[in-house]
């Protein structure tokens, strides 16, 4: 067993041992630079977990309040959920990935084998080797249907009720797809698409008249580029299935909205209006538009904006079980794996996929053991720092590390150390005062090296009195007349300027 993984990513490397060229490059590839496809894994190594220190179990400690984090029983861990009301061993799901044959001879059966022994929830891609019915009958995992809208909607129709036939739960809806978007490997090597099973008789998806990736020239032969949110009509008038939008790249009157906030809005707005029944964040495995931003990056814009109507999926660059944690502090309900599950197929069949999936629980459980995190409700948002909570603090770091010493009023030295978030303050008689200074603030704090307690407490009376000018001189006696308009922010200037 000299060659077993011990992690996801070693996966990929035994894939990439067991693969031809051209299949092993179709699976781990992106688009174009592959921007995006590095930023998707890095992203993730940029945020950091925010582990409660000790000087903030002082703090708790000193003001008698909640017990810390790392003082948290953790001998059970309880990863279980449901999506959709469907009960499942962990927040984690297969993401669809097309033609598992061309990773091993018996394709998504064997991944969905591994879902089962796994209790994780499988998602069927349009494009898979194996008919939606073998997958249905070769085990009872929970399967969710990937759907592509051809230009000839009357397949796509077909596959919805087939789905719906071998007792698929859900349909995914692909909508960043309306054009394949450009793998210059998969062109390199000529990438065959093989005839897919489920259209056999409908449709032939083997092309052999391209110059560059057959599989594009089929795309570009049968994806609907004219997919807009009306079609979401009309699968909902087809279907009785709950429908998951995955994909938050799409085009609407002429105006691309890309992972943006305009598009975070359209999406949870129009969600609402339509009807589906969730959203999955994702940029396709960073194998459409290049230079999209990392999924992970998007995530919370789009939680923010959905405001909890509809559950929000996430995937794109989940290689540990600490991505998923962040994922879920992030507000993702569940997350989906693509590349890695397909390797672990490749290199060790049912093992290796299975194998995958066990790692990636193993992992979580032991984020959330470390984490104080014995349940998934447990997982906040304050568990994780981003790039963008740093930018905020920024200014806070300017002040980390500074020692200031200042006599209080009985001229006693006082030693002052500030070590953001929290500053110490240590007497005479070595007696520590610990304050966190998102709550108390610099001014007040520097109001205190500078003058102790007269000078913190001048901060504040000085604060007040400039309020109170302000309020009277912008005709608001009280607070509940201080408004939106009251304000012009560097966004609104920018929106206007157009
Ligand atoms: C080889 C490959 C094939 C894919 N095929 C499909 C597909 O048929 N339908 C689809 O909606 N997404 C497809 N995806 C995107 C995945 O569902 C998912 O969004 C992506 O793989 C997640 O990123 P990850 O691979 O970093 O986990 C594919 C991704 C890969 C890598
Ligand atoms: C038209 C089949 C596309 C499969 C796919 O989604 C992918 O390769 O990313």
């Amino acid at each position: 067993m000299g060659d077993e993984p011990v992690n996801v990513k070693e996966y990929q490397i035994l894939a990439r041992q067991a693969l031809p060229k051209m299949y092993y490059d179709y699976f781990a590839g992106g688009s174009e630079d592959q921007h995006t496809l590095r930023e998707n894994v890095a992203a993730f190594q940029r945020i950091t977990f925010t582990l409660l220190s000790y000087e903030y179990a002082i703090l708790q400690h000193a003001i008698n309040s909640l017990r810390p984090r790392i003082l948290v029983d953790v001998s059970k861990i309880d990863m279980s959920t449901t999506i959709l009301g469907y009960k499942t061993s962990a927040p984690i799901m297969i993401a669809p990935t097309a033609m598992h044959k061309l990773a091993h001879p018996e394709g998504e059966v064997l991944t969905a084998k591994a879902a089962a022994a796994c209790d994780v929830i499988m998602g069927l891609s349009f494009s898979s080797t194996c008919t939606i019915e073998e997958v249905a009958s070769s085990c009872d995992a929970v399967r969710f249907f990937q759907l592509y809208v051809y230009k000839r909607r009357e397949i796509s129709a077909l596959m919805v009720k087939r789905a719906e036939a071998n007792r698929f739960k859900a349909i995914l809806l692909t909508v960043d797809t309306p054009k394949l978007g450009r793998r210059e490997a998969d062109k390199k090597n000529k990438m065959i698409a093989p005839q897919l099973k489920n259209f056999e008789g409908l449709v032939s998806t083997k092309v052999d008249d391209s110059d560059g990736s057959n599989l594009e020239a089929f795309a570009a032969r049968s994806l609907d580029p004219s997919l807009s949110w009306k079609d979401i009509a009309w699968l909902k008038s087809i279907t009785k299935l709950p429908v998951l939008i995955k994909g938050v790249l799409t085009r609407e009157d002429d105006v691309i909205y890309i992972l943006n906030l305009s598009l975070c809005f359209l999406v949870a707005v129009k969600a609402m209006e339509v009807g589906v029944e969730g959203i999955i964040v994702s940029n396709h495995g960073a194998r459409q538009l290049d230079y999209v931003p990392a999924t992970i990056n998007a995530l919370e814009e789009v939680v923010l904006a959905v405001q909890g109507r509809v559950p929000v999926h996430f995937d794109g660059g989940i290689r540990r079980g600490t991505d998923v944690f962040k994922a879920l502090a992030l507000g993702a309900q569940a997350v989906l794996v693509g590349r890695p599950v397909v390797f672990g197929l490749a290199a060790k069949g049912e093992y290796g996929a299975r194998r995958v999936i066990e790692m990636l629980k193993d992992e979580l459980e032991l984020t959330m053991a470390l984490s104080g995190c014995p349940t998934l409700n447990d997982i906040t948002r304050n568990h994780v720092r981003t790039q963008s909570d740093n930018r905020h603090c920024r200014i806070n770091y300017l002040v980390a590390g500074s020692i200031f010493n200042f006599n209080d009023d009985n001229d006693n030295l006082m030693i002052f150390m500030c070590t953001y978030p929290f500053v110490r303050i240590v007497d005479a008689a070595q007696k520590c005062i610990v304050l966190d200074l998102n709550t108390v603030g610099r001014p007040v704090v520097f109001g205190l090296a500078a003058k102790g307690e007269y000078g913190a407490r001048r901060v504040i009376e000085m604060l007040k009195d400039e309020l109170e000018l302000t309020m009277a001189l912008s005709g608001c006696p009280t607070l509940n007349d201080i408004t939106r308009n009251h304000v012009r922010t560097q966004s609104d200037n920018r929106h206007c300027r157009m």
